[in-house]
C-alpha cells in the first residue's frame, strides 16, 4: 500500500478557513495513495491555545465536511490530523479523524495523555478514554496523537487490539526533535508495526515545528524521512511484513503479563 504524510505548514499568515481550503487540495492531488495523513490541529494551530475556543467544531464540523469529500475525490483513506473538537457539554477534546475512501467517518479517537503539564492542553482540554483501532482494506490501524508517543502503555493497547500500522499526528517542537526521532523509531520496533508519525511544519504562537514526519516498519527500519518545511512524503509498505517479522523474532510472545511494582515501603 502507498501512504503520503502531509506535513503541513502551520503559521498565522492564513486563517483556518484557507488552510482548510489548502490542505483539502493538497489531499485531492494524492489520488492514487491508500492513505494520506495530516498533522495534529492544524487548523487552529496545536501551540495557538487563544484561537481553540473560536476554532472548536464537532466531528460534522467545516473540517470534517471539506475532509471527508476530499478523501472521498482521492479515493483514499484519510486520516484528517486531529480538531480542536468541542462536544455537546461544551468540552474540548483533541480529536483525530479518519475517513474512508468514500469520505465515511470510520474512527474518532480523543487525544488520551494531554500535553501541557499545568497549562495549555492539559487544561483547556478532556482527556480520551478509548484506545482506537480501525480495520480498513490495507490492515488495522490504530490511533495516537503527538505527546501519547511518550506513553508505551497506550502502544501495547493497541497492538493487543490487532494494530498493525499506526498512524500519529503531530506538532512536536523543533527543540525536542532528538525525542521525537528516538521515541517514533522505538515504539514502531517495540511493538512490531509500521509507525506513520506526520508532524506540522511551521511556526506559530513563536513555537517552531520540528516537521521530519516520518515512516517507520516493524524492524524499525525508517522508510522516509521529511526534512524540517512543508512537503509531502510518500512511501510504500509491505503490511505483509508485520508477520513476517513477528514470526522472525516474535518478542511479543515473550512478554509476562501482570507484572507489579513491589508495594511502596
Ligand atoms: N502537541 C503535543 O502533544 C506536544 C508534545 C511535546 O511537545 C512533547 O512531548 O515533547
Amino acid at each position: 500500500m502507498r501512504a503520503s504524510l502531509i506535513q503541513l505548514s502551520v503559521d498565522a499568515s492564513e486563517s483556518a478557513e484557507e488552510r482548510r481550503h489548502r490542505a483539502a487540495s493538497l489531499v485531492r492531488d494524492r489520488a492514487g495513495d491508500d492513505l494520506v495523513v495530516l498533522p495534529e490541529l492544524w487548523t487552529a494551530g496545536a501551540w495557538s491555545y487563544d484561537g481553540w475556543d473560536r476554532e472548536a467544531e464537532s466531528v460534522d464540523g467545516p473540517t470534517a465536511v471539506a475532509l471527508s469529500a476530499a478523501a472521498r475525490q482521492a479515493g483514499a483513506w484519510l486520516h484528517a490530523g486531529s480538531i480542536v473538537e468541542r462536544d455537546a457539554d461544551g468540552t474540548l477534546y483533541n480529536t483525530a479523524l479518519l475517513f474512508d475512501r468514500n469520505g465515511e467517518l470510520r474512527g474518532r479517537y480523543r487525544k488520551i495523555h494531554r500535553y501541557g503539564f499545568d497549562t495549555g492542553e492539559a487544561t483547556l482540554m478532556g482527556g480520551g478514554d478509548d484506545v482506537v483501532t480501525v480495520p480498513t482494506d490495507f490492515g488495522v490501524v490504530g490511533l495516537a496523537i503527538c505527546y501519547d508517543l511518550r506513553f508505551p502503555e497506550l502502544f501495547r493497547g493497541l497492538i493487543d487490539a490487532g494494530a498493525e500500522l499506526i498512524v500519529i499526528p503531530a506538532a512536536w517542537p523543533a527543540a525536542r526533535l532528538m525525542h521525537w526521532r528516538l521515541l517514533t523509531r522505538t515504539r514502531a520496533l517495540e511493538e512490531q508495526v509500521f509507525l506513520l508519525a506526520c508532524c506540522a511544519a511551521g511556526t506559530h504562537s513563536g513555537i517552531h515545528q520540528a516537521g521530519h514526519s516520518v515512516v517507520v516498519d516493524p524492524w524499525g527500519t525508517v522508510l522516509a524521512e521529511a526534512g524540517p518545511d512543508q512537503e509531502t512524503l510518500t512511501a510504500d509498505l509491505d503490511m505483509s511484513e508485520v508477520t513476517r517479522i513477528r514470526t522472525e523474532l516474535p518478542v511479543l510472545h515473550d512478554r509476562v503479563l501482570g507484572i507489579t511494582a513491589p508495594a511502596a515501603r
